[in-house]
């Protein structure tokens, strides 16, 4: 079927009170082993590509690459979305490179390094909202920076994060300012700050209320009920994963992420749409160390790749079942860009925060 947006699957799984992992993609072998999770349990599936797998493959791979997914998994609905998308432009050339769906991340300014005011970040985000609907492509805001309550840090690891020290205001989103943002900038679907951050090295600890506020997330839910929430830095850094890799080789102190339980309770609370890239990378890791180990003279990339698919897929399907996401994929018959750019013309797709201004 050709690609979905993300505001169809996302009104499909509020309606159907499910949750969709958005997997980073920046290769052959991550896009087969997710598509083969989605198969296997008939999800509809959230494929992302960030500012570096853009620069990575090509954005004509990566067009391609989803096109020849979708060819060879016909019956599973795919959206293909720009993950922290830093201006216009790399918003913009996204949809014209296929992507059916753009984040447009004004948190930060471009350098996707310093926070940025809410003038600025509404601004931005209302702009680009405005170019995408015109062609029926949705759009995905953040209000609030990622980043650790524990530390005040985002990590520098990953190619998107604010630098130096950020304070407890910035690092959780106000509920008050996030149903302003929605109104303002009409995106489809809203990041949240609730003390996620990028990468492996999320919290010192399991993490509690303290650390992990799954508070925030209620309070925004309570005031925009029908916005569609995103959680970012939400992989759960499986201590089996962390095992693996030390175990063959690696050297990754021992760290914690996002507890599975917490998503699915964040899913009950309006979380739609759930970030995973670091767990997709470690899956894959934790193979290469095994096999370079168990086997050291083996030369043939294959030998590497194909377990590391496995593990990958595995882990997919995990997330899939776990979130609600699976059996859903046959629920869902695609609407063209076309038809979603008349639903906004006219008026249907507005975002509705009625109840919010009553309260
Ligand atoms: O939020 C993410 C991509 O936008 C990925 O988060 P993780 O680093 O926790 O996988
Ligand atoms: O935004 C976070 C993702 O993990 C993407 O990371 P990346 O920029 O290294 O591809
Ligand atoms: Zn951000
Ligand atoms: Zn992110």
């Amino acid at each position: 079927m050709p690609l979905i947006t993300l505001r169809q699957l996302l009104d499909h799984a509020a309606d159907q009170g499910y949750g969709v992992p958005a997997f980073n993609i920046n290769n052959m072998e991550q896009g087969l082993a997710i598509l083969r999770a989605a198969e296997a349990c008939r999800a509809p599936v959230i494929l992302q590509a960030s500012r570096g797998a853009r620069s990575y493959a090509g954005d004509v791979m990566l067009r391609h690459m989803v096109q020849a997914l979708a060819e060879m998994f016909p019956r599973i609905p795919i959206v293909l979305h720009q993950d922290h998308g830093n201006n216009d432009a790399t918003c913009l050339s996204a949809i014209r490179h296929g992507f059916t769906s753009v984040m447009m991340d004004g948190s930060l300014l471009e350098d996707m390094k310093t926070p940025a005011s809410y003038a600025y970040n509404a601004r931005i985000t209302a702009r680009v909202t405005r170019a995408a609907h015109a062609v029926g492509a949705s759009v995905e805001g953040e209000l609030g920076v990622l980043g650790s309550l524990e530390t005040g840090e985002a990590a520098a690891e990953d190619g998107s994060g604010a630098e130096g020290r950020l304070d407890h205001s910035q690092l959780l989103t106000d509920p008050d300012q996030a149903v302003e943002f929605v109104q303002a900038t009409q995106c489809d679907a809203l990041a949240i700050a609730c003390g996620t951050s990028h990468g492996a090295y999320k919290f010192t600890r399991q993490p509690d209320g303290e650390i992990l506020s799954m508070d925030t997330i209620a309070a925004i839910h309570a005031k925009l009920p029908d916005t569609h929430l995103v959680m970012h830095g939400s992989s759960s850094v499986p201590q089996a994963l962390q095992d693996l890799i030390n175990a063959h080789g690696g050297h990754m102190p021992q760290t914690w992420g996002v507890p599975l339980a917490e998503i699915e309770r964040g899913i009950r609370m309006g979380v739609r749409k759930v970030n995973i890239d670091t767990d997709c990378r470690m899956a894959m890791t934790a193979q290469f160390r095994r096999v370079a180990q168990e086997q050291p003279g083996e030369f043939d990339p294959r030998k590497f790749l194909i377990p590391a698919m496995a593990e990958l897929e595995a882990l997919c399907r995990d997330r899939l079942d776990r979130f609600g996401a699976a059996g859903q994929a046959e629920r869902i018959s695609p609407i063209s860009l076309d038809d979603m750019a008349r639903r906004y013309a006219s008026g249907a797709l507005a975002p509705r925060i009625a109840a919010a201004r009553a309260a």
